[in-house]
């Protein structure tokens, strides 16, 4: 299986519209990939909080209308990232969107755990509630975005439900890149499981982003890692890796559910 991680510059300085056609276009030229994935937010950039309201969509919206068509006509499944959502009442999420290879909407996820404390996402979004896994041909995939990450339960539940390709688009910051490997390399290996981790470059809101995507198999090794500039990162890898190696070493079998609450041990 071909995958294709675009690390998009999310520059400022660019409109949304223009990266919007671009990132259209980067798709399209992916031809002969089975799977594109594009970052968290890249339409807006993940830390432009004053931006989210002015750039929110529809579901059904701009992106939505040019990635279905960049699918449609590159003939590949599509995790189109994030975009800021909005829905009938004004609510906005932080929502995925994958594709599949003839332009339908396969899957839409919304970002359980946002990112900011007490201010930015946390604040301005809704939270999703819901855990999405997508069936391919080749995989299933488990969805997760940026914050999820660090968030092991989310990806166990994923697995439970059947996951074997963990995709997680994100706009992580420069500053924190050493987590950012540190944990998708962690979720790969306590899942046995592949990860597929998309970020951004360039710097928005004076956010330097850490790009550093990678992508990660069951037993952890890194694959490919890209830089920090904008990139597209290809990777054929082996889906049948993933039962392989919960074949052989079978730690999930291991796992220890529904323990007894600590009890109070008094001297
Ligand atoms: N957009 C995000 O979710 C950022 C997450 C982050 O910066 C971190 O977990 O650290």
């Amino acid at each position: 299986m071909r995958a294709s991680l675009i690390q998009i510059c999310v520059d400022p300085a660019e409109s949304v519209a223009a990266r919007r056609d671009r990132a259209a276009g980067l798709v399209r030229e992916r031809t002969g990939s089975d799977l594109v994935v594009l970052p968290e937010l890249w339409t807006t950039g993940a830390f432009a909080f004053d931006h989210f309201g002015e750039h929110a969509e529809e579901l059904r919206g701009p992106t939505f209308l040019a990635l279905s068509r960049a699918a449609r006509d590159a003939g590949v499944w599509l995790h189109g990232g994030s975009i800021p959502e909005h829905d009938a009442g004004g609510r906005l999420y932080n929502t995925s969107l994958v594709f599949a290879p003839d332009g339908t909407l396969a899957a839409s996820y919304r970002k359980i755990h946002r990112f900011g404390f007490d201010q930015g996402e946390a604040v301005l979004m809704g939270a999703g509630d819901r855990l999405v896994t997508v069936d391919l041909p080749e995989t299933t995939l488990g969805l997760a975005t940026c914050y999820d990450l660090r968030f092991p339960e989310q990806f166990r539940g994923l697995v439970d439900a059947g996951a074997e390709t963990l995709v997680v688009p994100a706009g992580w910051p420069a500053r924190r890149a050493a987590h950012w490997n540190l944990l998708a390399r962690a979720r790969a290996v306590e899942n046995q499981a592949y990860v597929l981790a998309c970020g951004t470059a360039g710097t928005h809101a004076g956010t330097e982003q850490a790009g550093r995507s990678l992508v990660v198999d069951p037993w952890g090794e890194v694959l490919a890692e890209a830089g920090t500039e904008e990139e597209i990162l290809t990777v054929d890898f082996d889906p049948a890796t993933v039962a392989a190696t919960r074949d052989r070493f079978p730690a999930l079998k291991d796992r220890r559910l529904g323990l007894a609450e600590p009890k109070e041990i008094r001297p």
